[in-house]
């Protein structure tokens, strides 16, 4: 803000403040002449007459979101800021949004307004972040922007007949000048900014909630719970803000994870920018990631070599595949096999293994052939043992069997889980180790539809109790309505019984929140897919940084990265995407791109000739498809590369 219109607005802020609210002392007033200039640009300010007591002094509310703000001299204590923090809550229950959204309780900030010149203190409770009045510029720093202008105008309408017993103050605006750049005033919410904030995976923290989704924020569960719903439903949009509720309820860590690798820093992106002051106290990794990182702590590092597991199976393959020759599946299913039901359940014993019910395996296997099988996993674990190797399974299996040794020092607060239908029967339970039986401590989020690895679980198997305590999620917000119907027709048969019975919802049954959109779908060889695919991307709708080009095996992605590169297009691997924005097309298998969002989708999906697959692979692939497919928000292309005429099957 220039000088003199700076000085211009404080002299009128001083009048409003003498005229309008006596009682204030000195720091009130300076404080609330700080906050009174910035009324101008049109935030609003409403203030509590009187002396200090257990509901707040003054509410604030612009791009930074709903404030709370005692101004004292010392910290408050427990019972008052929790008195402050209800009565806030209380207030703004309920609020209006668009379409029928409300308030989310997470776009409410509690704030402790301290006298500036003193040594910095950090907040010593979770419920209030405290800021020295020299700081309260940070509040009007465009990172800190979580509403536009209008929605925040909407919200302090409201406020006005919520707000019984307090009085709003502003100032008249003054002609504008020029502007000091890095700070938010009522230009700054351009159409600029906000086409900034579009590209991040989330268009900005989620102010507004669906009353459900809200709902679902806030509740007390009694012990372990559960989210589910079909794709675009908001699981992950809940998830961040149930850490967030629940970051401000505890004082311990908290724990973010998923199965894959790449998802934790774009959820942890957003996260930060929504609540830096818990930034140290959640953590965002993978499972696997924390397995070796917890193993390394106690001095007993895991080390894995990939390319010699591989080659442990590969060996173990070879001299048992004769075993298994009348049964069709390459070898990936075994793999599989081994990888998902007997390591991933935890199975010791051949004798377990001939009784398990082998979910969402398709093949039949009868008793000799499940001996056969045995033989090809004890033959697997010699060869791991022979090199003193450790698969993923492992590792969550040394993890366990430390954890129980010897639990965790300080445990978490809470862990949630999101993506968990992917997640192993024993990661499972090392997840469950972890979080403890307390009430609110586990939260498992996921969809059995998006399952793109094989396999399936009951969580009552992994000793998780969800009955009672689950949420469905019905509302898709992401893919415009032309993208969901193309993604419904895939039949993608739900394998994990997530909610231990109880109805879930499909895709095919979602309801859609936003309008139009587009597909195009191409057909065509080998040969053809070059031209084919560079003229899409020449003709996207979209910008070419908001666009994800996703394939479902890594053959297929090497070729069609190749295409791209020869004709020029910049392309970045989803192995190394953060959620920033950049201008080049993002590439990677359906497990990389899972769990995120892409404004287009560019899907290529190569139909190879040989022996039709089973149906537990065919099942797979359509899940597969139908994750790919509601990655895409506006446009979706879908290509299908047939093989030439005299290769068909
Ligand atoms: N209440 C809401 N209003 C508007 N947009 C929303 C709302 N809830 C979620 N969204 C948007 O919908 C998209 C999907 O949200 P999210 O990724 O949380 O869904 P999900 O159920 O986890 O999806 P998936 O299972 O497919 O990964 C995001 O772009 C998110 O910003």
């Amino acid at each position: 803000m220039n000088q003199s219109r700076q000085r211009q607005l404080q002299r009128r802020a001083t009048e409003v403040l003498t005229r309008d609210a006596p009682w204030l002392d000195p720091l009130g007033r300076r404080v609330c002449t700080a906050l009174l200039v910035r009324t101008a640009q049109r935030w609003r300010l409403f203030l509590h007459p009187g002396s200090p007591s257990d509901v707040a002094d003054a509410y604030f509310i612009g791009p930074a979101g709903v404030c709370s703000l005692l101004i004292r001299d010392r910290l408050p204590d427990e019972a008052t800021a929790r008195a402050v923090a209800r009565h806030a809550e209380e207030r703004f229950a309920g609020v209006r949004g668009p379409g029928g959204q409300v308030l989310a309780s997470s776009a409410l900030r509690h704030l402790v307004v301290l006298p500036g010149g003193g040594k910095r203190v950090t907040s010593p409770s979770p419920l209030y972040r405290v800021v020295p009045e020299q700081d309260l510029d940070a509040l009007f720093r465009r990172e800190a922007a979580v509403l536009t202008r209008d929605q925040a105008q909407s919200i302090a309408a409201q406020a006005a007949h919520r707000l019984t017993g307090y009085r709003r103050v502003e100032v008249e605006p003054v002609e504008r000048a020029a502007e000091a750049p890095g700070l938010l005033d009522e230009a700054d919410l351009t159409a600029d900014q906000l086409a900034a904030a579009q590209q991040r995976p989330f268009e900005s923290w989620m102010a507004f909630l669906h009353p459900q989704q809200q709902a679902v924020v806030a509740r007390n569960y009694g012990g372990p719970a559960r989210i589910s719903g079909p794709a675009g439903t908001g699981k992950t949009v809940v998830a961040l803000h149930r850490l967030l509720h629940l970051a401000r309820r505890s004082t311990g860590p908290l724990l973010f994870t998923t199965f894959v690798r790449t998802l934790p820093a774009v959820h942890q992106g957003t996260f930060h920018r929504m609540a830096p002051e818990f930034a140290d106290r959640v953590r965002f990794v993978n499972l696997h990631a924390w397995a070796r990182d917890f193993l390394a702590e106690r001095g007993r590092p895991v080390t894995q070599w990939r390319a010699q597991v591989a080659t442990a199976f590969n060996l173990a393959w070879l001299s048992h595949r004769a075993a298994l020759a009348d049964l069709e599946p390459a070898p990936a299913y075994w793999q599989a096999e081994v990888d998902r039901v007997i390591k991933g359940r935890g199975l010791t014993t051949v004798d377990e293994y001939l009784r398990v019910t082998r979910r969402g395996r398709g093949l039949a296997l009868n008793p000799a052939q499940r001996t056969a099988v045995w033989g090809l996993y004890e033959a697997y674990e010699r060869h791991l043992a022979e090199k003193d190797l450790s698969d993923y399974n492992d590792l969550v299996a040394i993890a366990r069997a430390e954890l129980a040794a010897r639990p965790l020092e300080v445990p978490y607060a809470a862990v949630i889980v999101d993506e968990v239908q992917d997640i192993t029967l024993t990661g499972l339970r090392l997840l469950r180790q972890l979080a403890g039986d307390g009430p609110n401590r586990l939260l498992l989020v996921g969809d059995g539809q998006q399952q793109v690895y094989p396999g399936g679980w009951r969580l009552s198997e992994a000793g998780i109790p969800v009955q009672g305590r689950g949420a469905v999620l019905r509302v898709n917000y992401r893919n415009r309505a032309a993208v969901l119907d193309f993604a419904r027709r895939f039949d993608a048969t739900n394998q994990v019984d997530d909610l231990d019975g109880a109805a879930g919802v499909a895709l095919r049954d979602a309801e859609t929140a936003n309008p139009g959109g587009r597909t195009e779908p191409w057909t065509g060889t080998d040969s053809e897919l070059p031209d084919a695919l560079t003229g899409a991307i020449a003709a996207l709708p979209v910008p070419r940084g908001r666009t994800a080009l996703i394939t479902f095996n890594h053959r297929d992605l090497e070729r069609c990265a190749a295409i791209l590169r020869e004709a020029g297009v910049p392309v970045a691997h989803l192995d190394q995407y953060t959620g920033e924005p950049e201008d080049t097309v993002k590439i990677g298998t359906v497990h990389r791109a899972k769990g995120l969002d892409f404004q287009a989708v560019i899907a290529v999906a190569f139909t190879r000739s040989g022996k039709p697959n089973d149906p537990a692979e065919q099942e797979l692939r359509a899940r597969r498809h139908l994750v790919a497919a509601t990655r895409a928000r506006d446009y979706l292309w879908w290509g299908v590369v047939t093989p030439p005429a005299d290769q068909a099957p």
